[in-house]
């Protein structure tokens, strides 16, 4: 089976800053990866070398089994839906949530074509999935900040994507808002037929159990890839974040606290 992101030494420069270093990551089919790394350590740069807006300066990508070089980026990026806080502020306000569910399938912004009843179906089936399928007929622009990144996942699903990146979607929430926007990617990591999921962070707590992979990017390297419950202890924390920190488990999720 075709591996979903496959990256061997990419190295991304610009002008003397080497922002990504010799970065090896394979992600195989369903399984979901968290990304963590602190402010400015890379994470936006690789995802955007692993949807093409970046041409590595070394090494090779392969994404959907489509080695980078030999493909149609604009055909493999509908296949990959990033959920990012850009694209909250393209969206249009006025839309009704519905609509901006649904513009998902088509990979725009507003409609331009008419959707069919099947679309209605699905978009009621992903906002349920999501739970928010009460904001049907809310306009987005008075949505929360939270219900806002329920409806751009549930649009970016719309398109049936293989690879679904979830890029820091929990930041500007407040604690309950938080866990609630969890819980909806918790429930939808259970559902068949989920495309893989990376799940992009700062904060080690917002890794759910079904991100049982974990990279850790630190000023543009893979400082430590695996199994989150491995990754996750005070000494290889401490280490990543070069301070003595401790990492406290509660409920299945880590915690980082300062020693
Ligand atoms: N096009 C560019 N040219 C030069 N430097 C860049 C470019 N894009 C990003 N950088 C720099 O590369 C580093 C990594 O940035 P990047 O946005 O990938 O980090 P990040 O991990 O996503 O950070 P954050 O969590 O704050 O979003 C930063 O120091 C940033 O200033």
């Amino acid at each position: 089976m075709e591996d979903i992101i496959r990256l061997e030494g990419v190295t991304w420069r610009r002008g003397e800053l080497t922002l990504l270093n010799d970065i090896h990551w394979r992600i195989r089919r369903h399984e979901h990866w968290a990304l963590l790394g602190l402010n400015g350590s890379g994470k936006t740069t690789l995802l955007n070398i692993v949807n093409g807006y970046y041409w590595p300066t070394k090494g090779n990508v392969t994404v959907l089994g489509q080695r980078f070089g030999e493909v149609d980026l604009r055909e493999l990026r509908q296949s990959i839906g990033w959920v990012s806080s850009s694209l909250q502020e393209k969206l249009y306000g006025a839309d009704r949530a519905q609509y901006v569910v649904i513009s998902g399938k088509f990979a725009s912004i507003g409609l331009y074509e008419n959707p069919t009843p099947e679309d209605f179906l699905k978009a009621e089936t992903l906002m349920a999935a999501l739970g928010c399928p009460h904001l049907w007929d809310r306009e987005y622009r008075t949505c929360s900040q939270g219900e806002k990144q329920k409806l751009l996942i549930a649009r970016a699903l719309m398109a049936d994507p293989k690879l679904l990146i979830l890029d820091e979607p929990c930041n500007g929430l407040d604690l309950f808002s938080r866990e609630r926007l969890l819980a909806s990617i918790d429930d939808l990591t259970r559902q068949e037929n989920m495309p893989t999921v990376i799940y992009v962070t700062h904060h080690t707590e917002e890794i759910l159990p079904a991100f049982a992979r974990t990279l850790l990017l630190r000023r543009g390297e893979a400082f430590r890839q695996g199994a989150t419950s491995e990754v996750m202890n005070s000494a290889t924390m401490s280490e990543f974040f070069e301070a003595p920190v401790v990492v406290e488990r509660h409920k299945d999720r880590c915690y980082v606290r300062m020693e």
